[in-house]
């Protein structure tokens, strides 16, 4: 899923997909998945955590940290999907 040149960051992924989000460009995943719904957006989290457990009780930390990526994209999604912005979970951290 690495497509960018400089690292991405939490808050520089959020940044884009909420531009994702504004600006609806043709062939972007995030897009559909957004216009999905939350019910699919909640179900995609549920499994990504799922495979996070199943990476870090059995395989290697490149997977596991790979796995922990999709998880904190489609936390990214559902935020966006509900209109959420990060001061709104940081607030709580
Ligand atoms: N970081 C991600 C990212 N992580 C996970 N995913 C999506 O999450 C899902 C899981 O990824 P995989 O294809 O690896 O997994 P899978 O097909 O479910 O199968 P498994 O391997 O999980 O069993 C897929 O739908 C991916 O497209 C992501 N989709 C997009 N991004 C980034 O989000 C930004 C916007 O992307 P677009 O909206 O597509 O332009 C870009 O910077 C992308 O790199």
């Amino acid at each position: 899923m690495k497509q960018s040149m400089s690292v991405k960051t939490f808050d520089s992924l959020f940044a884009e997909l909420s531009e994702r989000a504004a600006t609806r460009p043709e062939g972007s995943g995030t897009v559909a998945a957004l216009d999905a719904g939350v019910h699919f957006q909640g179900k995609k989290v549920l499994e990504e955590a799922g495979e996070v457990w199943i990476a870090a009780e059995y395989q290697s930390d490149e997977e596991l940290s790979e796995e922990i990526s999709q998880l904190l994209y489609w936390l990214q999604v559902l935020m966006v999907g509900r209109g959420l912005k990060l001061e709104d979970v940081y607030k709580h951290l």
